[in-house]
């Protein structure tokens, strides 16, 4: 049989089937990476992609908002830069922000991306949404039956919307839609408190939106230290309008505007109108939309597709799932890897070629910056660790004038490995690299710590916590051999 793109009527429809050995669902950053590895082994293979091309990185979600975030901390530099000696005036137009936004994504991020695809031979691509019709069978739109015999779920997640938004909808953003704005608002509901929400409500505020952000469970969820949960509210709540902990009772649209009522933890309801609401409350895989009732996979309680985060395989049959599709880690790194290493499995199916994951890193482009690597402080409990701590205040920071926040690092009570950390503080992504790299290599603290660290530097201050944590280790030592000798 011809391997790629045989493609026949299949009944008195137009129907057209095509068999292939390798189909991936989703041209996204994974799903690109799965289709660069297996389109050096072989040409029966086939990418389909519903809607456009270019990825939600580049699109809609890393580029754009890091390009929005930019643009705040210029404005908010203006905004600070009195303290400095150096008082400045200057006014946000919001058009020209969200033009460049969207002329250095589509120019820069997006063309790139376009450009790889482009070069991605025509019968290996495939446009339309695919779902499952049988084991082994997809349907592409109405018209296109796809047999595979492996196939790589790389389809991405989207925004969850609740129904309680219904009233308002008009007025809704998502971040698929957001930065498509001809203007800034006026004002602004951010509803949601993870990452999506702190980082767009902070760069909307600094542009000057008014923005209140209304959360649920009270806490910054990624942090899991209960003093780091508290003190990124704490700190983040100096400047931006929060309602922490509570839900959006009702919504409704009039002449002024979108109204939200929100039930305070306490009982309180607070009412209040916006120009626009951003709801930023999580995303869904979009695995639920491909029919996998008909592919015979297993799912957990949840619907949830179960998987081997080793092998990203998901069922008996051939089937691999990638990226924001599995709802675990999703950030860009991982999706990069996971294409990958579906791939790689699916290429060496029936055998497995397990792939050892690297360290979770995650940080939020916030100001101050949240960063979690490693194993969390939650990941460690009843594990014997101690805990170097320090505020975010080198002296390069105070230089800065950035001084807020806390830097927690966690280290194997007995070996002074380093296990993980979570931080808060101003350019907090570097000492976390710092740190994703000891944790990779397995480096204990003491080994840490021979590296020279230059002066005044951010990194005095992995090297003061470092030095933190030691001590205490120390003391622990003592504390354990005292009670060996007295029991
Ligand atoms: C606002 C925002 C900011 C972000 N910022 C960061 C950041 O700073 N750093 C970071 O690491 N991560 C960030 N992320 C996360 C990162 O963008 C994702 O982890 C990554 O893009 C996921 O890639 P993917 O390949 O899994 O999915 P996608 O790139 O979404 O690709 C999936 C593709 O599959 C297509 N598809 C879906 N269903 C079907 C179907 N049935 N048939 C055919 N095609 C289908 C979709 O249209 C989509 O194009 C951000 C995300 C958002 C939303
Ligand atoms: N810097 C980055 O790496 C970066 C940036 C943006 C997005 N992302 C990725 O995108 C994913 C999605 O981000 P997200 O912020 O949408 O999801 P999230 O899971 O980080 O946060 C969703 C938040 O919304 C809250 N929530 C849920 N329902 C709510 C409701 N009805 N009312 C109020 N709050 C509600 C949740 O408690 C949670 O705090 C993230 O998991 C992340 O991996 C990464």
């Amino acid at each position: 049989m011809n391997a790629h793109s045989q493609r026949g009527r299949r009944s008195e429809s137009a129907m057209k089937t095509m068999n292939v050995e390798y189909a991936i669902i989703g041209a996204g950053t994974s799903g690109l990476g799965a289709y660069s590895r297996i389109s050096r082994q072989t040409d029966s293979l086939v990418m389909i992609q519903d809607g456009p091309y270019g990825t939600t990185c580049a699109r809609v979600g890393c580029m754009p908002s890091k390009l929005l975030i930019t643009a705040a901390d210029h404005a908010h530099h203006l905004q600070t830069s009195d303290f400095f000696g150096v008082p400045a005036s200057g006014r946000v137009e919001g058009r020209k922000v969200l033009e460049r936004l969207r002329r250095e994504r589509d120019d820069r991020f997006v063309a790139r991306n376009l450009g790889y695809v482009d070069k991605i031979p025509a019968h290996h691509k495939l446009e339309g949404r695919a779902r499952f019709i049988g084991p082994g069978r997809l349907m592409v739109g109405e018209g296109i039956e796809v047999n595979a015999k492996k196939f790589i779920l790389a389809c991405g997640s989207r925004p969850a919307i609740s129904e309680v938004f219904e009233p308002v909808m008009a007025r809704v953003l998502t971040s698929d839609t957001v930065f498509e704005l001809e203007d800034l608002p006026r004002s602004i509901a951010v509803i949601g408190m993870g990452v999506i929400a702190l980082e767009l409500g902070q760069a909307l505020h600094r542009l000057g939106v008014a923005t209140t952000i209304y959360g649920r469970s009270g806490k910054i969820n990624a942090l899991t230290h209960p003093a780091m949960q508290r003190q990124a509210l704490d700190v983040l709540a100096t400047e931006l309008d929060i309602h922490a902990s509570g839900q959006v009772r009702s919504t409704w649209e009039d002449a002024e505007g979108a109204w939200i009522e929100y039930e305070q933890s306490n009982g309180e309801r607070v009412t209040k109108v916006f120009d626009r609401v951003l709801v930023a409350t999580g995303r869904v895989s979009n695995v639920d939309r491909l029919g996998m009732e008909h592919a015979d996979v297993e799912s957990s309680d949840t619907g949830a597709i179960r998987f081997d985060p080793q092998t990203m395989r998901c069922s008996h049959h051939p089937i691999f799932i990638a990226g924001d599709a599995t709802d675990h880690l999703p950030v860009w790194h991982e999706a990069y890897d996971e294409g990958r290493i579906a791939a790689d499995n699916a290429l060496n199916y029936p055998d497995a070629a397990p792939a050892a994951r690297r360290p979770p890193l995650m940080v939020f482009f916030t100001d101050p910056q949240i960063a979690i690597v490693g194993q969390s402080f939650q990941r460690l409990q009843g594990r014997e660790i101690v805990i170097g701590e320090l505020p975010f205040a080198s002296p390069r920071h105070v230089v800065w004038n950035k001084v807020q926040g806390h830097i927690q690092v966690y280290l194997d009570a007995r070996s002074g490995a380093i296990l993980g950390a979570e931080l808060l503080g101003y350019q907090a992504e570097h000492l976390a690299h710092l740190l994703a790299l000891a944790i990779t290599h397995g480096m204990t603290a003491e080994q840490v710590l021979e590296m020279p660290i230059y002066h005044p530097s951010a990194e005095e201050l992995l090297r003061d916590v470092l030095i933190d944590a030691q001590k205490k280790r120390r003391s622990h030592a003592a504390k354990e051999m005292s009670l060996a000798s007295s029991a």
